[in-house]
């Protein structure tokens, strides 16, 4: 969805510096490139668009050449020869007047006309056809590019590191290569071969004028000029707009989610945000179109202008030709050729312009497609990864860990050193922002320390395989995903080994605490969850909660880790779910974080975070009788339990 998700955090795009929700909505233009305009700056400008454009060709055939070698071939062979058929057709209709005029005058037989007339049903014919199969080679090889793109682009994103979903600018990235790119490659293509058409078409009907008379032929080319002229100074104005508009544009999209949305729904409903939001996006709404419209109109004001240059001089030489013909020194039919020829050669000139103009904007997309597919993952596997030992004991060691994320000013973590004994519980407890759940991504290595490592069995993490490190670990955090699809499917997703395995499914959904509801679904576990689908059961807040606690359950690693599991649940659910967490985590080691005091003075040990930094580490028993900030936060929940 465009400028924003639901329920994510992402800040709008980087080239969107505030919301849109306040302030003036005549959002200002960007400045125009202040480019020189003198024409030896326009002529290099135009000569790096083109060398850029071409040197983008080589990937988009070998992409093309990838898809399908024989419908590649198809079409560049019905591209060349239908170049030549508009000639062919502009040549016949010459030689079946100049045959009428013989037969008129008795100079020329009826059977000349016949032949001429089927020569001219066999290229109208190859026109028909060229066309039928141009179409389908097109679409066939659309359907298994935008396949192959796709794939690539999702398989590219898999193994990207975390930070670069976070990333503004990472996350357009991917948003373009994933929705845009995947038309743009045969775009650019037929494009290409449109141009070696037109250049074609172009090149014989100036040798055929040159048969003719070499001025015509020279009054043909030069004709068209102006209105290329001004085609090109407003086709490169088209891509400023789509550029100058896109502030606006993404806006008016947030603005129109804001309302469309369903998870915004609730709130701009509670909040009376509907006529609000409608109405601010209707004052963008003129204020986008209005720019539209001085673009649109001044764009074609002047090509109009400039073409009828160009149509007054065409039809000077078509006086001149009538002229020629009246005097006997042209016949009627070089009359009705330069006519075509006249009409082609115009048309050429604009389709060669068009053809480019396109490539260049396919090319810009394809651009961000190619980088988008180069960005290398930085989070990756060592040249030679250690292999995950067969029983991992889970020693968890963070020696001076700290981390900064990506664009922030102040650390996350910082120098934090702690040590979990193999089959220890842990709760980790802080104020909001104290870097809880950072740390459990990095234990995850969703992102690597930017200081001091972390020891899982006395080796770094960073000397395994992440893929392989995370199979040794069980997890739910925070915002856990809620799958459309069935129970069991839900469940299953855990661990991919055990995906259709209905009865260790069942097994994680007893451990959570979510078997009972999910046994009253309509279908047990097969009952789909989620509203994409028709029969889908909608679940409360701390019932989907169960079913991930089960997905976390559902893998069993030597590492359990628990990033606020009972937020959502009632008292009665959080106290089993303690009691028996004593027995799943039996032999594993376990780290929760909590905010709820109760459930945190079950653990083994408690580890408080303040600032990114290690506050207090002990037991329940120690860190009271150290009367700090645990001592203090426990009293304060205890307190207002009490009165
Ligand atoms: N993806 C992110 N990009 C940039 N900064 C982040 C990101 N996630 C968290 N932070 C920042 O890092 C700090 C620690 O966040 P973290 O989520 O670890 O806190 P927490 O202790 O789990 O908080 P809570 O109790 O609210 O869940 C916060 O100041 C937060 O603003």
């Amino acid at each position: 969805m465009p400028g924003g998700r639901p329920g994510g955090r992402r800040r709008m795009a980087s080239t969107v510096p505030d919301s849109g929700l306040t302030g003036p909505v005549d959002i200002p233009e960007p400045p125009q490139p202040d480019q020189p305009k003198d024409l030896k700056s326009r002529f290099n400008r135009m000569r790096t668009s083109v060398s850029g454009t071409v040197r983008g060709l080589p990937k988009v055939a070998r992409l093309t050449w990838q898809a399908s070698p024989t419908l590649t071939i198809l079409l560049a062979l019905v591209t060349l020869v239908s170049g030549l058929l508009p000639t062919a057709t502009a040549y016949i209709a010459k030689l079946l007047l100049d045959a009428v005029v013989a037969a008129i005058q008795h100079k020329g037989s009826l059977g000349d006309i016949v032949r001429i007339t089927l020569f001219q049903f066999a290229v109208l014919a190859a026109t028909a056809i060229s066309s039928a199969i141009t179409s389908i080679a097109q679409t066939l090889l659309q359907e298994r590019m935008t396949l192959t793109i796709r794939h690539q682009v999702m398989d590219h994103a898999s193994k990207l590191q975390l930070a670069y979903f976070e990333g503004s600018t990472s996350y357009d990235m991917l948003r373009q290569a994933a929705q845009e790119a995947p038309a743009r490659p045969l775009s650019m293509m037929t494009s290409a071969l449109g141009l070696v058409r037109t250049a074609i078409t172009f090149s014989s009907m100036i040798a055929l004028l040159v048969s003719i008379s070499p001025l015509l032929a020279l009054v043909a080319l030069l004709a068209p000029i102006p209105a290329f002229i001004s085609q090109s100074k407003y086709g490169s104005r088209a891509f400023w707009l789509t550029f100058m508009m896109s502030p606006i544009k993404r806006r008016m999209d947030y603005l129109s989610s804001l309302v469309t949305t369903d998870t915004y729904a609730k709130e701009t409903k509670l909040f009376g945000l509907g006529p609000y939001f409608v109405e601010r996006f209707r004052q963008l709404g003129v204020v986008s179109y209005e720019r539209q419209r001085r673009l649109t109109v001044r764009r074609n004001v002047s090509s109009t202008s400039w073409g009828l240059l160009s149509t007054l001089a065409g039809s000077a030489i078509a006086l001149y030709i009538a002229l020629e013909a009246v005097g006997g020194r042209l016949t009627l039919g070089d009359l009705a050729l330069y006519t075509a020829a006249a009409t082609s050669v115009q048309a050429s000139v604009s389709g060669l312009f068009t053809a480019f103009s396109g490539m260049y904007e396919n090319n810009l997309y394809l651009d961000t497609l190619y980088r988008f597919l180069d960005t290398s993952p930085e989070i990756v596997a060592p040249a030679t990864p250690l292999p995950i030992p067969s029983t991992v004991e889970g020693h968890i060691r963070f020696e001076s860990v700290s981390f900064t994320y990506p664009g922030a000013e102040e650390p996350a973590l910082d120098g934090v050193s702690f040590e979990i004994r193999p089959g220890e519980t842990v709760a980790v407890v802080g104020r909001n922002g104290a870097g809880k759940s950072t740390l459990f991504k990095l234990l995850c290595r969703l992102y690597d320390p930017t200081g001091g490592r972390i020891l899982l069995d006395g080796v770094d993490i960073r000397s395994y395989d992440p893929d392989e490190l995370r199979t040794q670990i069980s997890a739910m955090f925070q915002d856990y995903v809620t799958y459309q699809g069935t129970a069991a499917e839900n469940i299953g997703l855990g661990d991919l080994h055990r995906l259709v395995d209905r009865p260790h499914i069942e097994d994680s959904a007893r451990r959570a605490g979510a078997d009972e509801r999910i046994e009253r679904l309509p279908s047990g576990y097969d009952s789909p969850l989620g509203r994409w689908f028709d029969q889908g059961v909608s679940l409360s807040g701390g019932e989907w909660q169960k079913i991930a606690l089960a997905r976390a359950f559902q893998r069993e690693a030597p590492i359990l880790i628990l990033d606020e599991p009972t937020s959502a649940l009632d008292a009665q659910a959080e106290h089993d779910l303690f009691t028996r967490l004593r027995s799943l985590a039996a032999g594993r080691t376990t780290l929760y974080i909590s905010h709820r005091f109760s459930t945190v003075r079950q653990a083994e040990r408690i580890l408080l975070l303040d600032h990114g930094k290690v506050a207090e580490y002990g037991t329940h028993e120690e860190l009271m009788a150290a009367e700090a900030g645990y001592a203090e936060l426990f009293t304060l929940q205890a307190q207002a339990y009490l009165v």
